[in-house]
């Protein structure tokens, strides 16, 4: 992906192209060519059967029965050939869109989850913008929508490029006299067709203007409504026991206020591009008649001819059309890619901001002692929370990190572990498969207990029996024999036995460090004790960096490091026991 700072059309375009050009390209060309090729076969029969119908009503005109049925068996013959042309075509049209669908969904998770932009976009810079609706719903709406603008595009150029030559044979020439001087337009129908859509166009761009922004509020809304749904969903216990559902419905009715108001305008704009397009279109189709009538009633041509000039006439004048027609299309097309042309700004913001902020050298530990020199860490209001920690632990050492709420005491154990953009210095530390942070409430994914101990590594060579052994020493015997049941354990677990299983998890997996962020809080004195004997019990070799405020903790902790939450820091070797 290109760096700096793309303008919105550069990102706009690199966005639809990007897929054209990918690897996977050579499929995609190929569906495409197929496409095309059946969208052509399409218009040559429409062009087929305009010159059919001129001939069909020229027998019913001269009551000849014979070439009437004639006429009816090659109508029956070429109808057959369009709708199987015509279901190939929705077929490789489908295809083609669900595979750029796949290719861009692929593209956006890796760059969305890449170096944890994810993390920075909505705890950082707080633009993460409902990743949801933007993988899902408008990548999926982006390929399918420009695939069927551009081929319905073609289509029409196709019709135009195929009808305007039948139209202009078929209109001859219109004679007037203005002024007293004779005029004589030449294939007068075409560009009576054109000056009919050139007006129909300017007239319909203008009104329908507003609708690409208003789409754009819309669908912020509608997101926003729906993540206000999804996080009481995330916290409805908490939400009963303040019995809040007053306020949140309150809530809920501001949010979706704006939806409605918002939606108010979209209908009277949506109105009026309805009132234009019908009269538009139901003008035009008495507009060829019209046009065509002075040469009938001067018998110049049959009535066969008049319905093929009409039929001409209407193929030229859909073409045309196009913008019309397809105005409401265009404009939600527009609207899905302003959207994600922002999204991927900000996924490229998030991913310079760790570049531009974090002045960190990470090195792999040496002989096994982890070493910070000079390091020191900001909060985004630039306040310095730590200056120039310098320290050096050996494979024997625990830490215990202390200090007031507020100090940075987690904000240390985040720059440790490498996604704290706002740090500077020189670090040492494990391959971060090596390193694991459990801090208060641990992630536990919706899956089987098995799983939830693997994640999220979930090929790791773990036994069950070391399963069930682990978690009977956590105290929690009672899941032993569930670790098959796939539950939503975060929902199902107390406070205190989520941070068990974390601590059951982290067990399993035999980090060399381990980060506890007030990870046993919720435990009382005896068991959070008990934890932290089992901890030094079972991984004897592994680093223990804790935040915690109970001073029982200092037994099983080497040194002690104490922050003020200005920048200063004192390390104090802690009494054996
Ligand atoms: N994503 C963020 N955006 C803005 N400020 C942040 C962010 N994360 C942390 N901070 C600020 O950084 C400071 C340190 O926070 P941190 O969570 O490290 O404190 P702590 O010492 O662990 O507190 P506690 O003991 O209460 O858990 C706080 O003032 C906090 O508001």
């Amino acid at each position: 992906m290109q760096q700096g700072k793309p303008s919105l059309h550069t990102t706009s375009w690199q966005l639809i192209t990007s897929y054209w050009f990918s690897r996977k390209a050579l499929l995609a060309w190929g569906l495409l060519l197929i496409t095309i090729t059946l969208n052509i076969g399409i218009v040559l029969i429409n062009l087929y059967l305009n010159h059919w119908q001129g001939n069909f009503y020229h027998q019913l005109q001269y009551y000849n029965y014979a070439g009437f049925i004639s006429a009816l068996l090659d109508f029956s013959l070429i109808g057959s050939v369009y709708i199987i042309i015509s279901g190939f075509q929705v077929f490789f049209q489908m295809m083609l869109q669900m595979h750029w669908r796949q290719w861009m969904t692929h593209h956006y998770l890796q760059r969305w989850l890449h170096d944890k932009t994810y993390y920075y976009m909505n705890h950082l810079l707080h633009n993460a913008d409902n990743p949801d609706q933007r993988i899902s719903e408008d990548v999926h709406l982006l390929a399918t929508n420009t695939l069927s603008l551009f081929l319905g595009l073609l289509k029409q150029i196709a019709t135009l490029i195929t009808f305007i030559t039948v139209l202009w044979q078929l209109s001859g020439n219109l004679s007037l006299t203005v002024n007293q001087t004779p005029i004589t337009i030449y294939g007068y129908l075409v560009w009576a067709a054109l000056g009919y859509s050139i007006i129909g166009t300017c007239l319909i761009t203008r009104i329908g203007r507003p609708l690409v922004r208003l789409n754009v509020l819309q669908q912020g809304y509608e997101a926003d409504f729906r993540y206000a749904l999804v996080r009481f969903r995330e916290n409805d216990e908490s939400i009963a026991l303040y019995n809040g559902e007053t306020a949140e419905k309150n809530k809920f009715m501001r949010i979706f206020h704006n939806i409605y108001a918002n939606y108010g305008k979209i209908t009277i704009t949506s109105k009026n591009i309805t009132w234009l397009t019908v009269i538009y279109s139901q003008v035009s189709i008495i507009f060829a008649f019209l046009m065509a009538s002075p040469r009938y009633f001067n018998n110049e041509i049959q009535l066969g001819q008049l319905f093929e000039i009409s039929g001409a006439y209407w193929y030229v004048h859909s073409a045309l059309s196009y913008i019309i027609d397809s105005f409401s299309k265009i404009a939600e097309w527009q609207s899905i890619l302003i959207r994600l042309t922002q999204f991927t700004q900000n996924m490229r913001k998030a991913q310079l901001l760790l570049k531009a902020t974090q002045d960190l050298t990470i090195h792999p530990p040496v002989n096994d002692s982890f070493i910070a020199k000079d390091l020191s860490i900001q909060c985004p209001r630039k306040e310095f929370l730590l200056k120039n920690l310098s320290l050096r632990v050996t494979a024997k050492d625990n830490i215990l990190i202390t200090g007031p709420s507020g100090c940075g005491k987690s904000t240390l154990l985040k720059t440790l572990t490498g996604i704290w953009p706002f740090s500077q210095g020189t670090l040492a530390h494990p391959p971060k498969e090596k390193l694991i942070l459990v801090p208060q409430k641990s992630y536990i994914p919706i899956h089987t207990l098995y799983n939830v101990l693997l994640y999220p590594n979930l090929h790791t060579p773990i036994t069950r029996l070391a399963m069930q052994e682990t978690l009977k020493l956590c105290q929690l015997s009672f899941l032993t024999e569930q670790l098959d049941q796939e539950n939503n354990w975060g929902e199902i677990l107390s406070l205190g036995e989520q941070q068990k299983l974390a601590i059951a998890r982290a067990i399993l997996h035999q980090p060399d460090w381990l980060l506890l962020d007030e990870a046993t809080s919720s435990l009382d004195t005896e068991t959070e004790l008990y934890m932290y004997a089992l901890l030094k019990r079972m991984l004897p070799k592994t680093v223990l960096i804790s935040v915690g405020h109970q001073d029982a903790l200092k037994k099983f902790h080497t040194l002690k490091l104490e922050l003020d939450g200005l920048g200063s820091w004192q390390l104090s070797k802690l009494p054996a026991t």
